[in-house]
C-alpha cells in the first residue's frame, strides 16, 4: 500500500468526513442519474443479493413537528452498505430552519468499519431530483415543452437544475404559496423562469409538473392538469399528508419508487385508495409499460438505495481526488 493514502481503507481508522460543499462538488447529474437508474432496476428485481432495503423506520419528533427516518441499505453484489439518518419537519411559516436535515454513513460490509460520514442534504436533494428526472424521461410525452414546479425550496432548486440540465424544456413556470419565495427562486437560477400567481396558471397546459411543497393538503387538482401530462410528486411523504387531489390520483396511472414505501407512507396513495401500477424499476426492467400518452404520476417517497449509490459515487470521486494529490 506504499504511496497510497490508507486513511479510508484501514479498519479502525476514523471515517473520512465529506461535507456539503465537497459533496456538491463531487456529485454530478450526468454520473449520478445512470447509477440511480441501475439501482432502481436492481431494487425492483427484489433480488436480495442486489438490494436489501426495508421501508424506512420513522420516529416521530412530536415536540418539533418532525420525524427521524432511518434508511439502511445493503447492495451485496456491489459491496455497498450504508444508512441515512434523515430528519424532516413540517415547519411553521416563520421558521428559518431547513425542512430536511440528513447524514449518510457509508460502511465496509465485511468489517463493519465506517468508511465515511457525509452530509446528506446535498445527496438527498440531488438523488431525489435525479429519480424524478428518470420518471420524466420514462413517462412524459415525447416533445414535452413546458415544465411547472410547485414549491420553491431546496427540492425545487435541485429539480430545476436536474430537469434543465438533462432534459430540454422551452418554458419553466414556478408557483409558490408566497410570491416572494417564487421571485427569490427566479433570481437564484440562471435560466428564464415565469412566476405564476396561482397553481392553475402554473400547470395549465404544462407537460411535466413537479410538486415539491411542504403542504399537507392537496395543492394540485386533476381538473387543471392536461391529459397526458406527467406529474413527479415529491412532497407529502407521510400517510396523512397530501399534495395531489383524488381526481388526479384516480385519473392517472400511478408509478412509485417503492410500492411498499408508497403504501406505507404516501397520503396521496393511501387516502385516494388508488393502486400503484408499477415501480419505476419495473419500467426500467421492461416488466411494466411506460404509459407516456396517459396522465401519469410518479409518487416519490425517497429510498435508501438512492442514497447508497449517491454516497458510494461521492466516496469513489473523493478517493480518486485523494489519490491524485
Ligand atoms: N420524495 C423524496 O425523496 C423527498 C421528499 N421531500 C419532501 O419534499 C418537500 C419539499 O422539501 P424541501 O424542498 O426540502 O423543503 P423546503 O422547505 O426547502 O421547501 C418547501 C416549499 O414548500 C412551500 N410551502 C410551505 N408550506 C406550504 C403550503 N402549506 N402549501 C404550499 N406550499 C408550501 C415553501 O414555501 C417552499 O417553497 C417536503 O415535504 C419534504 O419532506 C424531501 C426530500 C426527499
Ligand atoms: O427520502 C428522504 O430522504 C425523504 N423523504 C421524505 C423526507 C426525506
Amino acid at each position: 500500500i506504499s504511496g497510497k493514502p490508507v486513511i479510508f481503507t484501514m479498519a479502525g481508522a476514523p471515517p473520512v468526513i465529506i461535507w456539503e460543499r465537497e459533496v456538491e462538488s463531487l456529485l454530478h447529474y450526468k454520473e449520478l442519474i445512470p447509477r440511480l437508474e441501475e439501482a432502481l432496476g436492481k431494487f425492483s428485481s427484489r433480488d436480495s443479493v442486489e438490494v436489501i432495503q426495508p421501508v424506512r423506520s420513522t420516529v416521530p419528533l412530536q415536540k418539533h413537528n418532525g420525524f427521524l427516518g432511518l434508511m439502511p441499505t445493503y447492495m451485496e453484489n456491489d459491496g455497498v452498505l450504508s444508512t441515512k439518518l434523515v430528519c424532516f419537519y413540517n415547519r411553521g411559516a416563520g421558521s428559518t430552519l431547513p425542512s430536511v436535515s440528513a447524514t449518510v454513513l457509508l460502511l465496509d460490509p465485511e468489517s463493519g468499519h465506517m468508511k465515511a460520514v457525509m452530509d446528506g442534504e446535498a445527496i438527498t436533494s440531488m438523488r431525489t431530483a435525479g429519480a424524478s428526472e428518470i420518471s420524466a424521461k420514462l413517462l412524459m410525452r415525447p416533445g414535452a415543452e413546458v415544465l411547472a414546479i410547485l414549491g420553491t425550496g431546496q427540492q425545487a432548486l435541485s429539480h430545476y437544475n436536474a430537469f434543465t440540465e438533462m432534459l430540454s424544456f422551452k418554458e419553466v413556470r414556478v408557483w409558490n404559496h408566497r410570491r416572494e419565495g417564487a421571485e427569490k427562486f427566479c433570481r437564484s437560477v440562471s435560466g428564464p423562469v415565469t412566476v405564476c400567481g396561482s397553481v392553475e396558471e402554473a400547470v395549465r397546459g404544462a407537460d411535466v409538473i413537479v410538486t415539491v411543497t411542504r403542504s399537507t393538503e392537496p395543492v394540485l387538482c386533476g381538473r387543471w392538469v392536461k391529459p397526458g401530462a406527467h406529474v413527479a410528486a415529491v412532497g407529502a411523504c407521510r400517510p396523512d399528508w397530501r399534495e395531489l387531489d383524488d381526481s388526479l390520483m384516480k385519473e392517472a396511472v400511478v408509478y412509485a419508487d417503492s410500492r411498499e414505501g408508497a403504501m406505507a407512507e404516501s397520503g396521496d396513495v393511501i387516502l385516494s385508495g388508488v393502486e400503484v401500477f408499477a415501480e419505476l424499476g419495473d419500467v426500467i426492467n421492461g416488466i411494466k409499460p411506460a404509459y407516456r400518452e396517459k396522465t401519469t404520476v410518479f409518487k416519490s417517497l425517497g429510498m435508501g438505495v438512492e442514497d447508497a449509490v449517491a454516497a458510494n459515487l461521492v466516496y469513489e470521486q473523493w478517493k480518486a481526488k485523494a489519490y491524485k494529490l
